[in-house]
């Protein structure tokens, strides 16, 4: 049986160091007080491999979030927006939104990458990726049908369409501006409760807030997926 205790850090206060997360397992009846274990030995440490996505609309806090939680578990870090391609920048760049038939070959080279790193040996990746429909989400999804160790996981960063107007606005330098947001609102499909495999977050919060209770939930549902298959 394995039960996961982590750290209670104190909102506002720094993020807790991946080996400040004391993770409390007990396996088969006996109880083993890991003081070293940390966030990385959670990641690492499982018999399935993961995929995490970082998901919502444009300005959500998907690669802040998603930087953070790679780093803690040790995994790769894949920036979805790297695999644009320059016609799908233009279009975002020039205000356009993009289209499912723009999106198709993206999704799959997200989905590709992902599996190229699982395969080559790591214990997962963290991945960002707007994934604003149900349909897009399912692509992704496809990846555990050729890998029954493989769980993919959606992290949706929950907020109001006025609070992200609000970071857009204030972002510097970013091809995706202010006069975009609405345009995700347009198309957004909020995760269901039957996507239960998505975890949603709550982003009205401070980043670091944000980052603690992301953390916490993730390394809860691999020790809760590693406990299932025991
Ligand atoms: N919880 C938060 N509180 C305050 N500011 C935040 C929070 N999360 C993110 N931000 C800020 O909002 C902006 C958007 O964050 P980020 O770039 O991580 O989002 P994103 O979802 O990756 O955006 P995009 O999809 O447009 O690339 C950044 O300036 C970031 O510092
Ligand atoms: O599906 C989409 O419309 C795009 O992926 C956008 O979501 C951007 O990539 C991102 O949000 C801004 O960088």
């Amino acid at each position: 049986m394995m039960s996961f205790d982590t750290a209670c850090a104190v909102p506002g206060q720094k993020p807790p160091s991946a080996a400040a997360l004391d993770i409390q397992t007990v396996a088969n009846g006996t109880s083993h007080n890991t003081e070293s274990h940390s966030a990385t030995a959670a990641g690492q440490a499982g018999t399935h491999t993961h995929i995490w996505l970082v998901t919502g609309p444009a300005g959500c806090g998907k690669s802040s979030v998603a930087e953070y939680l790679a780093n803690a578990l040790d995994m790769p870090y894949i920036e979805g927006d790297s695999f644009h391609s320059a016609a799908n920048i233009e279009k975002m760049s020039n205000g356009i939104p993009l289209t499912d038939s723009d999106r198709w070959d993206w999704l799959t080279s997200l989905r590709d990458e992902s599996m190229r790193l699982i395969n080559e040996g790591q214990t997962g990746v963290v991945l960002t990726c707007s994934a604003l429909k149900r349909k897009y989400r399912d692509v992704i999804r496809v990846a555990a049908y050729y890998d029954h160790h493989l769980l993919i996981h959606f992290i949706y960063l929950d907020a109001s369409e006025e609070l992200l107007l609000q970071r857009v606005a204030q972002r510097q330098g970013h091809y995706m501006g202010a006069n975009m947001v609405h345009s995700q609102f347009e198309v957004l499909e909020r995760p269901t409760k039957n996507e239960t495999d998505v975890i949603t977050v709550d982003v009205s919060r401070t980043l670091g807030e944000v980052k603690e209770d992301a953390l916490a939930r993730v390394i809860e549902t691999m020790g809760r997926a590693d406990n299932d298959s025991q």
